[in-house]
């Protein structure tokens, strides 16, 4: 027998597989751990509390009629390699062919309407027979599909029943009651709770209460199959549909209804509307979950089209529809990120009634220490940046050579991922290899690279992996495929497991008691696993070669990889052997692991919504947990290249914007922007563990003399040199027509107070563009450009500023100085001396005076036309070996 200690699921599967009960290996693996053959004797052994009161092992024996301790389990054993909607499907098809015929019926932990029975509602037979074994429902099967639920009014009781005995937890939290609820009062439901709070149940629920199908549909086909693999070690018999299930026999078992829960994308679901139809006639739909349903909004991030097109749902499964229907079968949206002005657009684009009841908990995550880090964000910077990660994970005193590597040199077959061995060991992947990426030339699986769906833009297909390639490669979620990297190896945590998040996060202090937890605020959190996201697929190559450089057990995650590697992240990530993942967005919707213990973007994220979306994978188990976005606050962000329309790309540009606009704050707790920003009302006021609770906001500044100067040469700017006697019309309107002429860019404006006043010639342009900023926030300034921009950069002045003008002397105007304003008056120099003087040639005074220095000096030691500046003229830059673009132009000249 084999004795290696493999993962709980292997483990459990290969069990199961053996003919034993589902609750008894689960009870033994949590007492006895991972090893097969501890778990096995414990079975043996009769210590498991059977409920039927028979000794399990006795019912494998005569199931199997082989003794056990004979069977020899192997690594590339199917179980272990399955990649399948549902693994119970998989139990089921090889029990057929090894064990007794009724082997599935009988120990197969399937989702029993039994449960139901214990506590009180006696159900049809049959269908509790179906429940048992998929294989001998017909449509003939009798359930009522009128959506009359017949619940009873001790459904709570029942509910706990069904939870204690499918996922190990006490109760219900309150809002997954409220959704409950309404969806037993028939009602649409829009679920709006934080990440990691339990979305899932609300859903879940339904199916395992009333024995009829829930249909959910779910953005991204990795994201269903971890699911399913979830349910299916829960006892629970779920499929998923689309492009990415491999049997086509699950699409047509799941319209017979032959499982309870069935996964879909929106693309598949459209496609199905008619034999969802006929499913809800015969054995009936309990309720439509519309997962992550954020993507239904052009407002939001991760907009997909085909979700906006659910709105059929409503239609096509209603009461004037379909006859047999008593109740529209109701619809439940849930999402972790919406703000109100999403929300809205999601209740209108998929006609929810307008009776939809919406179940809002709070977003705050009190374990989430929030904080903000300037930094260039390139690897010049990373020494800085990750000197701390390296002393929390390297093996001390062992600078590990650079051959341990993060790329799984292996082609995508199958087999390769049912190998547990480590990513990044030595040995993957050359060194010279990895180099080569840094080179420029990456060309290994150049052909399934090129072949697969890429998250990309569509001209990088078939495209080498070149710098360029990389450098600009972005991973943008387009379809339900993208990042499909489903895989049967991993699973979540156990039911125990479970519980004890929600014992810690039910007891987790209010928010009106955080001081208390004060001392947490400098306490390192624990080691567990770091998670850094990055904005390009480079970038994770760079930074995972940087770490494991280090020791570090780190890997690299983006669309662009082969899909072997990605399986391989997934698995050794669960089974906590990675200490690092560096990746790209797409890394992780969904992911429910609890010890992630920090995430850190390296770079600005595209939006708040995606950024508090991806930190909340950290500190599922309610534990304290890092959320660090390093970015260089010294630059105004850029939007990532993607597909949009003009509509679309203002919106992002606004997105952007809030990002931004949270990076340099200085002065509000940060968790209360995230939670405010999503339209909740944070009255604590503070989290007690944020950079800005913990450090204090900065020393208020009264600015009142730089903001008159600003607001004067806006106004000036306007032609109106007695702005103090104008009126608001006189500054921007001739005869009530709006003044067309070219504003002045934010640059040109504070050349022009420089030019007023010697005073501010050292003040830096970043300190100005904070002031502007300010200014904007607090309604002096406006965009006066049409297009949208993430910072202000054409300023144009309100009512509210020429009022705030007129009031010169009278006022004083204390702020707190935001990030980039502090970074200015901290080092002044900070910025390289190329662009200082990048930013002399843009002020008249200093290029004046440049210009004259110039030709005095040339005319005084370089006559027009020596030998030295033609030797020069004709002298052609060598390339600059120290950089990538620099090595590939060598490169190219050299093959000339
Ligand atoms: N009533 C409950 N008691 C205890 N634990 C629970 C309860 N409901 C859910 N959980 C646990 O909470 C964790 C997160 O669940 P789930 O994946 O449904 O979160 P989610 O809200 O969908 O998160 P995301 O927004 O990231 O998708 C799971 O590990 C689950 O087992
Ligand atoms: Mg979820």
């Amino acid at each position: 027998m084999d004795g290696n200690i493999i993962s709980s699921d292997q483990v459990i599967i290969k069990v199961v597989e053996m003919g034993f009960e589902y609750s008894d290996v689960m009870q033994a693996v949590k007492a006895v751990g991972q090893s097969i053959d501890d778990v096995l004797e414990y079975i043996l052994s009769g210590s498991c509390t059977n409920s039927q009161g028979a000794s399990s092992s006795s019912k494998c024996h005569a199931a199997n009629g082989k003794t056990i301790s004979k069977r020899v389990l192997s690594s590339s054993h199917p179980a272990s390699k399955v990649r399948q909607s549902c693994i119970l499907e998989h139990f089921q098809s090889t029990s057929r062919t090894k064990q007794s015929k009724h082997f599935f019926a009988n120990n197969i932990p399937v989702t029993r309407v039994d449960d139901l029975l214990s506590s009180g509602e006696k159900q049809k037979e049959p269908l509790s027979d179906m429940y048992r074994n998929p294989e001998t429902l017909s449509e003939s099967i009798l359930v009522d599909s009128s959506q009359e639920l017949n619940i009873g009014s001790d459904w709570v009781q029942k509910v706990g029943n069904l939870l204690q005995k499918h996922f190990g937890f006490s109760c219900l939290k309150s809002f997954q009651k409220e959704a409950l609820e309404s969806w037993l009062a028939h009602k649409d439901c829009l679920v709006l709770a934080a990440t990691g709070s339990g979305k899932s149940l609300c859903f879940q629920i339904p199916a395992l209460l009333t024995g009829k199908v829930v249909v959910v549909i779910s953005p991204l086909i990795s994201l269903m199959h971890d699911q399913c693999l979830k349910l299916a070690k829960h006892g629970i018999n779920a499929c998923f549909l689309g492009s990415g299930q491999p049997d086509n026999t699950v699409e047509q078992k799941a319209m017979r209804g032959m499982y309870i829960i069935i996964y879909v994308c929106p693309e598949t679901v459209l496609r199905l509307i008619k034999p969802l139809q006929k499913l809800a006639e015969s054995r009936g739909i309990a309720l439509f979950a519309i997962d992550e349903v954020h993507c239904v909004s052009k407002w939001g991030h991760d907009f997909r089209p085909d979700y906006r097109r659910l709105s059929v749902l409503r239609e096509s499964f209603s009461t004037t529809n379909l006859k047999s229907l008593k109740f529209d079968i109701p619809l439940m949206a849930l999402t972790a990120t919406a703000t109100i002005r999403v929300r809205e657009d999601i209740l209108k684009s998929l006609c929810m009634s307008k009776e939809t009841n919406i179940v809002l908990t709070s977003f705050f995550r009190s374990n989430l220490r929030f904080s903000v880090k300037h930094s260039r964000t390139s690897p010049s910077s990373y020494e800085k940046d990750f000197h701390e990660l390296i002393e929390i994970y390297a093996r001390k005193g062992k600078r590990a050579e650079l051959k341990k590597t993060c790329i799984s040199q292996e082609s995508d077959d199958e087999s390769s991922s049912s190998d547990t061995s480590s990513i990044y060991e030595a040995d993957r992947i050359s060194p010279c290899e990895l180099n080569n990426v840094e080179d420029g030339y990456f060309e290994r699986d150049s052909s399934e690279l090129s072949s697969r769906k890429r998250g990309g833009s569509p001209a990088s297909k078939g495209k080498e992996m070149s710098v360029e390639y990389l450098e600009n490669d972005v991973d943008v979620f387009q379809s339900a495929d993208d990042w499909d990297v489903a895989c049967g190896e991993f699973c979540g945590q156990s039911p125990q497991a479970s519980k004890d998040v929600f014992c810690l996060s039910e007891t987790t202090d209010p928010p009106n008691k955080l001081e208390g937890r004060l001392r947490l605020c400098k306490e390192p959190v624990e080691k567990g696993p770091t998670l850094i996201y990055v904005p390009t697929r480079k970038e994770t190559l760079r930074i995972t070669k940087y770490l494991c450089g280090f020791g570090v057990k780190a890997a690299a995650y983006n669309a662009s990889l082969p899909r072997s590697h990605l399986r391989q992240v997934h698995k050794e990530f669960h089974e906590n052997t990675l200490q690092v993942v560096v990746a790209t967005i797409a890394f992780g919707m969904g992911i429910d692991k609890l010890n992630v213990r920090r995430i850190i973007h390296y770079g600005w994220p595209q939006s708040l919504e995606a950024y508090y979306q991806e930190a909340g994978r950290a500190g599922r188990d309610g534990k304290l947990a890092d959320c660090i976005l390093y970015a260089n606050l010294t630059r105004t962000p850029s939007l990532l290249p993607s597909r949009r329309s003009e509509e679309q790309t203002k919106q992002a540009y606004m997105m952007l914007s809030d990002c931004f606009r949270y990076g340099m704050n200085t002065s509000c707790c940060r968790a209360k922007i995230l939670v405010q920003y999503f339209g909740e009302d944070f009255s604590h006021e503070k989290c007690f563990l944020c950079d800005i609770c913990v450090d204090g906001p900065p020393q208020t500044q009264n600015l009142k003399e730089k903001a008159d100067s600003l607001l004067e040469v806006v106004a000036k700017d306007c032609g109106q040199s007695s702005f103090r006697e104008c009126s608001y019309d006189d500054l921007y309107f001739d005869d009530g027509k709006k003044r067309l002429a070219e504003k002045p860019s934010l640059k040109m404006l504070v050349s022009k107070i420089r030019e007023q006043s010697g005073k501010f010639m050292a003040t830096d342009i970043l300190w100005w563009r904070g002031l502007a900023r300010i200014m904007e926030s607090k309604g002096y300034i406006r965009e006066g450009d049409d297009k949208s921009h993430v910072q202000i950069k054409f300023p144009e002045l309100t009512e509210l500023g020429l009022d705030f003008l007129k009031s010169m002397s009278e006022q004083t105007f204390n702020v707190y100085p935001e990030a980039d304003m502090l970074l200015a008056e901290k080092s002044p120099k900070s910025f390289s001396t190329f662009s200082e003087w990048g930013r002399g040639w843009a002020d008249p005074n200093i290029r004046r005076q440049r210009l004259e220095k110039f030709q005095s000096e040339r005319k005084s030691w370089m006559p027009k036309g020596s030998k030295r500046l033609r030797k020069r003229k004709n002298t052609k830059r060598k390339p600059d070996q120290r950089t990538v673009r620099g090595r590939l132009a060598a490169k190219l000249s050299k093959q000339k």
